[in-house]
Formats: C-alpha cells, structure tokens, sequence
C-alpha cells in the first residue's frame, strides 16, 4: 500500500466523525486533502457541512470539491478541525507547518470544539524536533527576532540551524499571511510546551508549528492497519 492509499485511509476513518450539520475547519496539506475530497463526495451525496478552510490552497480544492465555506467571523465556534501533521509525539503535542499553513491552521484548531489528526504512521515519534520547527516571522526587524528566538532556545536547552524557508526556485516562501518562516533544525525538544511559551513571547514571532494541548485524537494509517490515539 502506498504512502497516498495510507494518508486516504486516514482521512476516511476522520470522516466517519462527521455529522450533519456541522460546522468545520479543513486543514491543510496531502494527507487533509484527501479528506476535502472524501468530504466533498459525502456533499454530493447529500451531507450538509460548512468549512473554515485553513489556507488558500484548501480553499481551491473545498471550491473543486463542492465544499460549502464560511468564515470565522459568520460562525462562532467549529465543531471539529481535520487536519494532518508533521510530527505527533505521545502526548499528542504536534509540529505542524511544513506546508506553511500553520498560523491559520492553528487559529482554526483553537477555535474547534475537537481537533482529529490524520497521519500515516511515520509521523509519529517519541520526541518531537526531528522534523524542522516552522516559525512564522514579520520580515522586519529579522536579526533582532533571530537573536531572541536563538535566546528562547538557549533557555530551552535546544540548539540548531535556522534556515529562512525558500521556495524551490530560490525565493523567499511568503504564507498566506505575507510572513516569512524560519525552519529551526532542532532535532530532539525536551519540553514542547515550555520552548512553546517562550517563542509566544517574542515580537516579530507570528506563530510557530508547536501545537500544544489542541489535538484531541490522532488517526494513524499503517501497513498494520489504523490506530486511534486518543488524548488521555
Ligand atoms: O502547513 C502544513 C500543515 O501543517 C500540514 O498539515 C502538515 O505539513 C502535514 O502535511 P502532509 O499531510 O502533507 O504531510
């Protein structure tokens, strides 16, 4: 079974969660846009959802897929948020953002009353930091923001490369948001929430793909099967 066919499943086993009427964000990404696609079936066939897309290319494939959207100001709270992941470690802490959706991903997690994760099973570790940290910055002042997150990481016991993430014709990546990111190659974070706080307090920081305390369930697709991990 390929990497895609696990990602499907995933994502299919999401929607089974999916009730009529509800309200929900769509996340980002190859594994949440299987589950746009899948969504998008259930809406011809019936199903009445609105979703809060999470960035601008989850709004074309919603649009492609006959997904009704909404905003964030014409409803109140989401019932539930699906989208992919990183990196889960077992307490279901996440890094989120390697496509560079993480600022409204996350304004959209926080805003659900439940968030599912779907992943294929190579996304899961015990530690999280193999995968670069996305860290979504205002391009001005960049060396003073730089000088403070190198200090955060200090304090933190980290340490790592940082590298302004390109496109792959070699310019600066711009996010939906007009921010650029900071990819910190960090390689194993002791303390997910503390080093979470800490970028939180930092001016020129916008986001950062550390997603603490949101995801209430990860699905996992492997070649064994699909795993269900909820948060204890
Ligand atoms: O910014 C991107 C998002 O956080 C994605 O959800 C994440 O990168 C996982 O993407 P994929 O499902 O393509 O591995």
């Amino acid at each position: 079974m390929s990497m895609d066919d696990l990602k499907r499943q995933a994502a299919a086993r999401a929607l089974e969660q999916v009730q009529d009427g509800m309200k929900l964000g769509l996340g980002t990404g190859s594994t949440a846009k299987h589950f746009v696609e899948l969504l998008g079936e259930r809406v011809k066939a019936g199903l009445k959802v609105v979703g809060v897309p999470t960035s601008e290319a989850t709004r074309a494939d919603a649009e492609r897929c006959g997904v009704p959207l909404t905003t964030l100001e014409d409803v109140d709270r989401l019932d539930l948020t699906v989208d992919g992941a990183d990196e889960v470690d077992p307490h279901l802490e996440l890094i989120k953002g390697g496509g560079g959706a993480l600022l409204r991903e996350k304004i959209v997690a926080a805003a659900s009353d439940r968030m599912i994760v779907i992943a294929d099973d190579s996304k899961w570790v015990d530690a999280l930091g193999r995968f670069p940290l996305p860290i979504e910055v205002i391009p001005f002042g960049l060396g003073a923001t730089r000088r403070a997150i190198e200090a955060a990481f200090a304090q933190n016991g980290v340490s790592g490369p940082m590298d302004i993430r390109k496109t792959k014709d070699g310019h600066v990546f711009v996010t939906d948001g007009g921010h650029w990111i900071i990819d910190a190659r960090l390689g194993r974070i002791p303390d997910p929430p503390k080093l979470a706080a800490s970028l939180n307090s930092i001016p020129g920081v916008v986001e950062h793909g550390l997603f603490i305390g949101l995801a209430r369930t990860v699905v996992l697709a492997g070649a064994q099967g699909i795993r269900v991990v909820d948060r204890p």
